[in-house]
């Protein structure tokens, strides 16, 4: 059974450099699923690549069937982890609902990580990047915020409901940030 925790939050809210620090330091696995993505995109052969680029520039959500299994066999390719960030996952209905079919009874989902960020300092940090993302324009910034606020926030809200979500403010400096984040892992490993 893998112990997961999903990230969630805008786009440029942090999530990536608040997981690379989480996997640093208290021995999770970052997975995240944009990153498998793009790496699916480029993989050779792949019959996804142009679908998942067309999703990627439009800010859109791939179906979860490809996503899922990405993460699927990430995890059973990672050996004996403490647990999963699942970064950017699930980010709209058909991936929750894909999610419950593909990996109930083989993950246990420990908590939700939301970092909330006003957008407009998220859409400064993604135009900052420079990490040549073909996503990280001001078109596909407005498409992916529209697809955050009304696909993902839901899914948000879903695990509100059920006490699942652990919010950090992610306006601050990145220790700031990852003080908090300690003190949530800290706290769900007393439970
Ligand atoms: N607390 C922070 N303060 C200032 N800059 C930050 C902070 N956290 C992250 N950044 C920077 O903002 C940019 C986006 O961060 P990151 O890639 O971690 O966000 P993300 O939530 O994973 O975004 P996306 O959903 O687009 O993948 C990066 O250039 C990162 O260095
Ligand atoms: N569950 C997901 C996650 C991501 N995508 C696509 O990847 C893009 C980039 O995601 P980041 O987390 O790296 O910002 C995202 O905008 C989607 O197009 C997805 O389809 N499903
Ligand atoms: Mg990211």
């Amino acid at each position: 059974m893998h112990n997961v925790v999903f990230v969630l939050g805008p786009p440029g809210s942090g999530k990536g450099t608040i997981c690379a620090k989480i996997q640093e330091n208290l021995g999770y696995v970052h997975l995240s699923a944009g990153d498998l993505l793009r790496a699916e995109r480029q993989r050779e052969g792949s019959e996804f690549g142009a679908l998942i680029e067309q999703h990627i520039r439009n800010g859109s959500i791939v179906p979860v069937e490809i996503t899922c299994a990405l993460l699927e066999n990430a995890m059973n390719n990672s050996g004996d982890a403490k647990g999963f960030l699942v970064d950017g996952f699930p980010r709209n209905e058909d991936n929750l609902q894909g999610w419950n079919k593909q990996m109930t009874g083989k993950a246990l989902i420990q908590f939700v990580l939301f970092l909330s960020c006003p957008v407009p300092i998220c859409i400064q940090r993604c135009l900052n990047r420079g990490q040549g993302r073909t996503d990280d324009n001001e078109e596909s910034l407005k498409k992916r915020v529209e697809t955050y606020n009304h696909q993902t926030f839901p899914i948000i809200e879903h695990f509100e409901k059920n006490g699942l979500v652990r919010e950090v403010k992610s306006e601050r400096s990145v220790e700031e940030i990852y003080a908090d984040v300690v003190e949530v892992f800290n706290q769900t490993a007393k439970v």
